[in-house]
């Protein structure tokens, strides 16, 4: 592995990516890049309307990721410096193909594509799989508002995305070291041997 890896904590929502993410940068002495959420103006109206807010919503988190990830690029990864996000720019993609439809859909994918194809791309990505059960009770421990009337459903169809958008990653992007943490079995907040040994999969890349 590069001296100064690229690092990103992915899976689906309150799976736990910015508690890893920062529990590991904080560890490793890292800069850590977390998604703005809260600013986001479209959040409660998107969940309150999907098809309404949807494009609004996935345009919004498009361009905001795309000015974090230039920054990232210039002030880190450029400068052969690791950094470590919550997030993979791909999950632009793993929410719009899902929360899109027809022509609208077709122009955010090739807008993502436009924006993002000659980005760096991380080269380790921790990926937090969860069950429905474990994410919603995440999810409401974190007490968001507008987080609290997400359908079980849009959150399972988005746990089978995810799996399936990691699978296609890893065939597409072969030298991309993929690291699955089981988020119902393995805890990391709560058990400091289970921290313990993600950190040490890091150490043990980044040698
Ligand atoms: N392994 C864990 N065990 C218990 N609680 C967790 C765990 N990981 C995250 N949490 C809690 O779940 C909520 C969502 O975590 P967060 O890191 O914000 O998830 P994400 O960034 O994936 O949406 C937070 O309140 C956090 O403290
Ligand atoms: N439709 C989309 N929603 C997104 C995207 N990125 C984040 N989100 C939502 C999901 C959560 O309600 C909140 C925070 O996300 P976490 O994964 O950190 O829980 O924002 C997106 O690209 N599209």
């Amino acid at each position: 592995m590069k001296h100064a890896p690229f690092i990103a904590v992915e899976g689906p929502i309150g799976a736990g990516k910015t508690t890893l993410a920062t529990m590991l940068a904080n560890e490793m002495q890292l800069p850590v890049i977390k998604e703005i959420v809260d600013e986001n103006p479209f959040l409660d109206k998107f969940y309150q309307n999907m098809d309404d807010w949807s494009f609004q919503l996935e345009m919004f988190f498009l361009c905001n990721r795309f000015k974090q990830l230039e920054d990232t690029t210039t002030q880190y990864i450029d400068k052969g410096k690791s950094v470590i996000s919550d997030y993979h720019i791909y999950k632009n993609l793993i929410f719009g193909e899902r929360t899109l439809k027809g022509s609208k859909r077709d122009k955010y994918r090739e807008i993502y594509h436009i924006l993002t194809d000659d980005f760096p791309k991380p080269d380790i990505i921790f990926y937090i799989r969860a069950d429905l059960d474990t994410l919603l009770a995440r999810i409401a421990k974190r007490a968001r508002t507008f987080e609290e009337i997400i359908a079980p459903a849009y959150l399972q169809q988005l746990i089978e995305d995810y799996d399936d958008a990691m699978a296609s990653l890893a065939r597409r992007e072969p030298s991309t070291v993929i690291i699955t943490i089981d988020g119902n079995k393995v805890d990391f907040v709560e058990n400091p041997e289970d921290f313990a040994a993600i950190a040490e999969q890091l150490k043990e890349l980044m040698k």
